[in-house]
């Protein structure tokens, strides 16, 4: 079971424990627009003691670029540098990994946030916010579900434009387009905001899922690709680093199959039921309220 902070002395402990502070963003920080409680004035103390302090979230809808804005328009302190989201680590891992090859583009079922972090990383793409795939076509009219042999990738993130028609030509190139790679920023059922849960990333690719009967790559949390390029651009030390979220089955299992320790608050989705149970999808080393909590100590 975690351990449970609740004093001033649980909370001089952690931070000395720790040197590298990962933080989750959507029901850590924030919700929607709203700073959660005083989780600002918790980064601000930890700034002051010299703590490294990164932002690793799943949201694909804003790129890096425009999640500093909202950083700045919240008055958090934050650099550019310091933001991984699961669509600049996706359009890394298409570049770098998958060596994507520049006559090809990918076909882009999600915001504006992936889009931009494709043509941060020289990826031409279609789909997307392109107003000509935004549309509902008529009742068994297939006729604009065309091939493209130029599609080598379909990118899923939370799309709050989904239609029929995205979905039969991301479905019709990973049919035909041999090698044609399928995969999802994030997989969360839900995130939270404006004080409930909404369809999240993961209900985003489900449809696209069943159609095919198989599942996409992933390269957002829980898996490794974003932990692993900060440990490696920086040299962290592993047993320094700290994860701190509100979803268990992204945040959570993140540090535990990256080997670091965790930290679940309960401002976002999950509550102590979760971890409680014995089917656990992740354990958190540690439980707090809420990240403000920390603040006690500035
Ligand atoms: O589906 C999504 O896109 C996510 O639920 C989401 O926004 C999660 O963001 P995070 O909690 O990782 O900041
Ligand atoms: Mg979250």
């Amino acid at each position: 079971m975690p351990q449970d902070l609740k004093t001033k002395e649980d909370y001089r402990t952690l931070v000395d424990r720790y040197d590298v502070f990962l933080f989750d963003c959507d029901g850590v920080i924030w919700e929607g627009d709203h700073v959660i409680g005083k989780a600002k004035e918790t980064l601000q103390f930890l700034r002051k003691e010299g703590k490294r302090v990164f932002f690793v979230t799943n949201n694909a809808t804003k790129s890096r670029k425009a999640n500093k804005g909202k950083f700045d328009k919240m008055g958090i302190q934050c650099e550019e540098k310091e933001i991984f989201t699961s669509a600049s680590a996706s359009a890394n891992y298409l570049k770098s990994v998958l060596k994507f090859p520049a006559d090809k583009k990918v076909y882009v079922l999600g915001e504006k946030g992936i889009e931009d972090e494709l043509d941060a990383v020289g990826i031409k793409y279609s789909g997307g916010t392109n107003p000509e795939d935004n549309v509902f076509i008529d009742l068994m009219d297939f006729s604009s579900i065309t091939s493209d042999p130029e599609v080598g990738a379909v990118l899923c993130g939370l799309d709050m434009h989904m239609n029929y028609k995205k979905y039969a030509r991301a479905f019709k190139y990973l049919r035909e387009n041999e090698g044609c790679h399928f995969m999802a920023t994030n997989l969360d059922s839900t995130f939270p905001t404006h004080g409930t849960v909404h369809p999240g990333g993961g209900a985003t690719v489900a449809p696209l899922s069943c159609a095919l009967g198989r599942e996409p790559l992933v390269v957002g949390k829980p898996e490794a690709p974003m932990l692993e390029s900060i440990v490696q651009t920086h040299g962290f030390d592993k047993s320094r680093m700290l994860m701190i979220g509100d979803r268990l089955n992204t945040d959570i299992a993140f540090g535990n199959k990256g080997s670091i320790d965790t930290l679940m608050v309960l401002t976002g989705i999950d509550q102590r039921e979760g971890f409680e149970k014995e089917d656990a999808v992740a354990t958190p080393t540690y439980v707090l309220e809420a990240l403000g909590d920390i603040s006690v100590l500035a």
